[in-house]
């Protein structure tokens, strides 16, 4: 099972990848299954303008051949479209403002909630497994799982997963309009 989700990319126990015998000769390379394989956050990041940094960028982009093509032309056709932030700032309205920054808020909220989850379920068990095996007998070290420790080194274009995640976080959050503390004049 665990072959599926590290995939046969960028894994240094396949470096050549894969021979799909009967197939083709040469072997293939593809990447495991992944959540950034998942349309609807692809979705928001181009409504919303989101700019990835290059190396995270370029995973993620990657990660656009793994949808079903319909999926992958949504989002392209969304990011063809006129910015949308461009035009809540040439609205110059604070209601519209607070309702674009609600929205960058909520991604970036579900960003950081993600990492703990990260955290807790992959990085925290991967150093207690990494300190285990460094404290046991050779006999034993067999016994105690790689599974997180393979978690954390999956390929996520060349960046670990933790500073990739942070980095995608980060860009989320460099999407937030400027705070103007204005509060918008109500007429009666
Ligand atoms: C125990 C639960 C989870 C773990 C251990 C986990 C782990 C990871 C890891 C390691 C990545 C980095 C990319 C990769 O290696 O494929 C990732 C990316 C991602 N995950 Fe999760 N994940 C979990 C739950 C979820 C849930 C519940 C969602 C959605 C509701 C989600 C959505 C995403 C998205 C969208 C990305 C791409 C990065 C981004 O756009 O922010 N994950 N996840």
């Amino acid at each position: 099972m665990r072959i599926y989700l590290s995939g046969w990319k960028d894994n240094t126990s396949m470096p050549k990848g894969l021979v799909y015998e009967g197939v083709l000769e040469e072997p293939m390379e593809y990447s495991g299954g992944s959540a950034a394989q998942s349309s609807l956050l692809h979705c928001f990041d181009e409504l919303l303008g989101i700019k990835h940094e290059e190396t995270s960028g370029e995973f993620l982009a990657r990660m656009r051949n793994y949808m079903p093509p319909a999926h992958k032309q949504l989002i392209q056709d969304i990011s063809l479209q006129p910015s949308l932030k461009g035009f809540v700032q040439q609205q110059a309205s604070e209601r519209l403002n607070q309702a674009f920054q609600r929205c960058v808020k909520k991604l970036l909220a579900f960003r950081s909630y993600h990492i703990k989850v990260v955290s807790r379920y992959i990085t925290v068990p991967a150093a207690r497994a990494r300190q285990l095996r460094k404290q046991s007998r050779e006999s034993e070290q067999e016994m105690i799982s790689r599974a997180p420790t393979a978690l954390e080194e999956r390929g996520t274009g060349g960046s670990g997963i933790m500073s990739f995640l942070k980095t995608v976080r980060n860009q989320t959050k460099y999407t937030l309009l400027p705070e103007t503390g204005k509060k918008e004049l109500h007429h009666s």
